[in-house]
C-alpha cells in the first residue's frame, strides 16, 4: 500500500515535470517559430537574468542585448522563460508608443485590488479603468496648478539648505542621493498628503522609513516577482501582493486622516489631496459601469505619487550633485546663472525665474540622458500586432521592453555617451536630435504623468543645494559611477559621496 502511493506519488512528480519541462522548451523556442530574429538567453533565467541573481547591473545588460540586436529594429528576448519584445529602433518605439498605442495599452505591472488595495493605481491599471483614472488625474499636474504648490516646494528647499548648513559643520562626506531623498520626500509629503514631514530634521520620520521599505526586496517579493513575469495570471490567483502590509496601513490611515482633516477644519492647500478630494466628491453620484473614486481608489493615487515621485527625483537630483562635483566650471556658471535669477526678483527663486534658466534646464536634461532612473519600462498588447516591416503577428497579451538607457547611451544618438555634456540639450541640438532617442519619461500616452512637477521638485533641489554651498568630489566619490546589480532602478552602487562647503569659506 505505502509503496504504492510512493510510485504514485513519483510518477505525478515526474508527469508533472515533464510538462513543464515541455511548456519551458516550448516557450524557448518561441521567437524562432514565429521566425522573429531574437538574441539567445544566458540560461533558463532568460536574457535579464545576471539582474536577477546580481550579477551585472541591468543598464550593462540592456546595452548588451541593444547591441546584439542593433539594425534589426526588435527582437526577441526572454524575461524568465516569458518571450518579450526587445525593442532598439525609435521608429519601431514611435509606432508602439504613439501610432498603435491602442494596441499597447497595458503595462503589466500587478494591480490586484482585492488582496492589494493601493495596486490599483495608475501606473499598474489597465484597460478602461486606466483610462478613467488618468484622464481624471491629468488635470492635476497644469502649469496653474503646479504654480499653486511652488511655495511648498520652496518651504522643503529652504528646509534643505538648513540641514546642508548642519552637514558643514561637520565637515563630512555626505551621501548626495540620500539627502536629496529626504527632500522629495519632504515635497511629496507635503504636496501629496499635506503633512509637514521633517524627513530633514529627524532622522527616524515615518515617511522616510516607508519609502525606504518600498525599495528594499524582500525574498517575498522577489518570488512574487518571479511568479508575475513568468506567469501573470497565477500571480492574480494567488492573491500576491508587492506592497509590505505595513506600508499598505500607513498610507490608508495617513491619507484617510488628510481627508479628514480638511473635511472638519475646511482647510485648502491646493496640493494633491485638494484635488484628489474634489475627485472624490464630484463621481459619487456615476451611473452603473463608471469608476468610482472611492478612498481607496484615492489613496492608491496618492501612494503612487509618492512611490514614484520620490525616488526618481532624489536618485535625479543626487546624480546633478555629482556631475556639479565633478565639473566645476559647470556649477560655477549655474550659480551665476541662478543669482543673476535671483537678483532680477528681489532675492526670491520665482516660479517664472525657475522657468527661465536655460543653464539649469540643460544640466537637467543632461543627467536624465547619461542617469536615466528609469532605465527600462515596458508595454503589453491588447490586440493583435503585426511587427513593422514583416508578416508577423504577435498575439494580445506579447510583452515588450523599451531599453531607455539603451538610447540614452547609444554613440549614433549621443556621441561620446558617457561624457556629461548640457551642450546636447541647447534649443538647435535638440532641435537636430530624432525623436524618441531621448525619452527619460517615457512617451506617448502612458508617459510619465508627474514629469513636470518631478522637473520643478528637482530643479528646487539642485539649486537649493549650489545657492549657498560649492560641492566637490571626496575620498569616497567614486567617478565613474558603478550601478548597484539586481536594482530596479538605476541606483549606485555605494551611493554618490560628495563634500559640500560654505562657498567663500575656502576662498574659492
Ligand atoms: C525624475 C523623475 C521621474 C522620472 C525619471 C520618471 C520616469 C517615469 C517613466 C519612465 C514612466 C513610464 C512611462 C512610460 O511607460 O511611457 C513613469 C510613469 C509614471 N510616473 Fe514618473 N518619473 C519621475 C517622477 C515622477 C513624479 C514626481 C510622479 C508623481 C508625482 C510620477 C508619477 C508617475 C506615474 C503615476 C506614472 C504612471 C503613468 C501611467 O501609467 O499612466 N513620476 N515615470
Amino acid at each position: 500500500m505505502f509503496t504504492q502511493i510512493v510510485v504514485n506519488t513519483c510518477l505525478v512528480l515526474v508527469g508533472v515535470l515533464t510538462v513543464l519541462y515541455l511548456y519551458i522548451r516550448r516557450q524557448f523556442t518561441y521567437w524562432e517559430r514565429l521566425g522573429v530574429p531574437y538574441v539567445k538567453p544566458d540560461s533558463f533565467l532568460g536574457n535579464f537574468g545576471d539582474s536577477f541573481t546580481k550579477k551585472r547591473p541591468m543598464s550593462e545588460i540592456l546595452i548588451e542585448v541593444y547591441d546584439k540586436s542593433s539594425g534589426k529594429g526588435f527582437t526577441g528576448v526572454w524575461n524568465f522563460f516569458s518571450p518579450t519584445l526587445f525593442l532598439a529602433n525609435p521608429e519601431v518605439l514611435r509606432d508602439i508608443m504613439i501610432k498603435n498605442f491602442d494596441a499597447w495599452t497595458d503595462r503589466g505591472l500587478p494591480s490586484n485590488p482585492e488582496s492589494d488595495p493601493l495596486s490599483q493605481h495608475v501606473a499598474a491599471l489597465d484597460g478602461k479603468m486606466w483610462k478613467d483614472v488618468r484622464t481624471k488625474l491629468t488635470p492635476t499636474f497644469t502649469s496653474a496648478k503646479l504654480k499653486h504648490m511652488h511655495y511648498l516646494l520652496l518651504e522643503c528647499g529652504k528646509d534643505l539648505e538648513k540641514y546642508l548648513e548642519s552637514l558643514v559643520s561637520k565637515n563630512e562626506a555626505i551621501e548626495a542621493r540620500e539627502v536629496s531623498a529626504k527632500f522629495t520626500t519632504d515635497v511629496i509629503g507635503s504636496c501629496a498628503f499635506g503633512i509637514q514631514m521633517n524627513s530633514l530634521s529627524d532622522e527616524d520620520a515615518a515617511f522616510r522609513n516607508m519609502g525606504k521599505k518600498m525599495l528594499n526586496v524582500t525574498i517575498g517579493q522577489r518570488f512574487a516577482i518571479l511568479v508575475l513575469l513568468s506567469s501573470p495570471w497565477l500571480f492574480k490567483k494567488l492573491k500576491l501582493s508587492l506592497t509590505p502590509r505595513d506600508v499598505e496601513e500607513f498610507f490608508l490611515r495617513i491619507t484617510r486622516e488628510a481627508f479628514e482633516y480638511r473635511e472638519k477644519n475646511n482647510v485648502q492647500r491646493h496640493d494633491f489631496i485638494d484635488l484628489l478630494r474634489n475627485l472624490k466628491n464630484v463621481d459619487q453620484s456615476l451611473g452603473e459601469g463608471e469608476t468610482v473614486f472611492d478612498d481607496k481608489l484615492l489613496t492608491a493615487q496618492a501612494f503612487v505619487f509618492f512611490g514614484a515621485g520620490f525616488e526618481t527625483s532624489s536618485t535625479t537630483i543626487g546624480y546633478a550633485l555629482h556631475e556639479l562635483a565633478v565639473n566645476q566650471d559647470m556649477q560655477d556658471r549655474l550659480r551665476k546663472e541662478l543669482h543673476e535669477m535671483k537678483a532680477a526678483n528681489k532675492g526670491e527663486i520665482t516660479w517664472d525665474g525657475l522657468q527661465g534658466m536655460k543653464y539649469l534646464d540643460m544640466i537637467f536634461q543632461e543627467t536624465l540622458r547619461k542617469y536615466p532612473v528609469v532605465p527600462q519600462i515596458s508595454r503589453v498588447s491588447v490586440k493583435p500586432y503585426q511587427l513593422p516591416g514583416t508578416n508577423v503577428v504577435l498575439p494580445s497579451g506579447s510583452r515588450c521592453i523599451i531599453p531607455i538607457y539603451a538610447f540614452h547611451h547609444d554613440p549614433q544618438f549621443f556621441p561620446n555617451p558617457e561624457i556629461f555634456d548640457p551642450k546636447r540639450f541647447t534649443d538647435e541640438a535638440k532641435a537636430q536630435r530624432r525623436p524618441f532617442t531621448f525619452i527619460p519619461f517615457g512617451g506617448g500616452p502612458r508617459n510619465c504623468i508627474g514629469s513636470r512637477f518631478a522637473e520643478q521638485q528637482t530643479k528646487i533641489g539642485i539649486v537649493s543645494a549650489i545657492d549657498k554651498f560649492k560641492l566637490s568630489l571626496c575620498e569616497k566619490s567614486q567617478n565613474p559611477i558603478q550601478y548597484k546589480k539586481g536594482a530596479h532602478f538605476l541606483h549606485a552602487d555605494i551611493g554618490v559621496w560628495i563634500k559640500v562647503s560654505r562657498i567663500g569659506a575656502d576662498n574659492k
